[in-house]
């Protein structure tokens, strides 16, 4: 018996309980969610950082994928049989759950709620609300995201969850007890609290820069900060680009990702979602569990946590 993953690339909106004949829900290419973030370097110049935004706009990401389509199909396979759709084989998740303790993964952003331009309007479904609470009686569910886990309570509402706010880097139980575990209510884990005081400031500083550039939108994630250029013209993305690059060149201690149409400024610490994941395992009691089959909604960095994760 193995510990297993199981990825379910479940667009916004797609009911959890779906009819178990429904066909992959998000087939190829991938989703980003899927691959670790690119981290972005510091080197001379924007070129690089504008090519980046350029790959995570939807149109010229589908234009991409679009040239490529005939020469991935093999590629395709190849991770198609790596990622099944828990979706499209139902049956054989259900075997494969047999005898397993199950814990449910979720991202929010894109996962739960769909992807609009307004970030403080992602609000999720009541549909979708009853989809994860009902989730919640039967199996620990934990919501991992990049945002401020308060915002992310905020949308979500349900108290019975376990929460990772900042890219995992703010972890809380879930307030209201829960059946599946007796690990201590409130905040579990801040890893990056030192950070605090750098990130107010580069919130401020960014905010101010970023003023002149219409669109622009900063967010601030409490140990993380994001910058929204999806409302951006691209006329302008070179010089947003230019912008955050001479914030950051005042904080060697914080580290450039990107996201989908979105700079992250996080802290050069070693804890991602991945770890977070870890982490929740353990307070779970599953550390060292072999039979615990985790269902991961589409969550960045996922493939972090296994190294020979088994195929089932
Ligand atoms: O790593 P994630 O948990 O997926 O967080 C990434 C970012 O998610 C949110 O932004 C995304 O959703 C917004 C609302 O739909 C959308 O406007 C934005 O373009 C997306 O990137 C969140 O607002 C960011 O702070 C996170 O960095």
């Amino acid at each position: 018996m193995t510990k297993q993953g199981v990825v379910v690339p479940a667009p916004a909106e797609a009911a959890v309980a779906v009819p178990p004949s429904s066909a992959p829900l998000l087939p190829y290419p991938p989703p980003r969610a899927a691959m670790r973030k690119k981290c972005l370097q510091m080197g001379p110049g924007v070129g690089g950082w504008v090519e980046s935004m350029r790959a995570s706009s939807p149109t010229h990401a589908r234009a991409a994928a679009a040239l490529a389509a005939g020469a991935d199909e093999d590629r395709r396979a190849a991770w198609m049989v790596e990622h099944p759709s828990a979706l499209s084989k139902f049956d054989q998740v259900v075997a494969a759950s047999k005898g397993k303790q199950i814990v449910v993964f979720l991202d929010y952003d894109g996962t739960l709620s769909p992807i609009v331009d307004d970030p403080d309007a992602a609000y999720m479904s009541d549909t979708m609300r009853r989809a994860v609470r009902s989730v919640a009686k039967h199996f620990p569910t934990a919501i991992v995201s990049g945002r401020c886990r308060d915002k992310v309570f905020e949308f979500v509402k349900l108290a019975e969850l376990y929460y990772a706010g900042s890219h995992g880097m703010d972890i809380k139980g879930p307030a209201k007890g829960s059946r599946h575990t007796r690990a201590a209510k409130g905040v579990l884990f801040q890893p990056a609290s030192q950070f605090l005081p750098m990130i107010e400031q580069v919130h401020e500083s960014l905010v101010e820069k970023t003023r002149s550039i219409p669109g622009a939108k900063v967010e601030n994630n409490k140990f993380c900060v994001s910058v929204h250029f999806r409302c951006v013209d691209e006329k302008s993305w070179s010089a947003l680009a230019e912008t955050v690059k001479s914030v950051l060149k005042e904080y060697p201690k914080l580290k450039l990702t990107q996201g989908r149409m979105v700079f992250e400024v996080r802290p050069i610490i070693k804890w991602d979602k991945g770890k977070a994941l870890e982490f929740l395992l353990e307070s779970l009691g599953f550390a060292d569990c072999a039979d615990v089959m985790e269902f991961l909604l589409r969550l960045v960095e996922w493939e972090r946590l296994s190294k020979a994760r088994p195929k089932w």
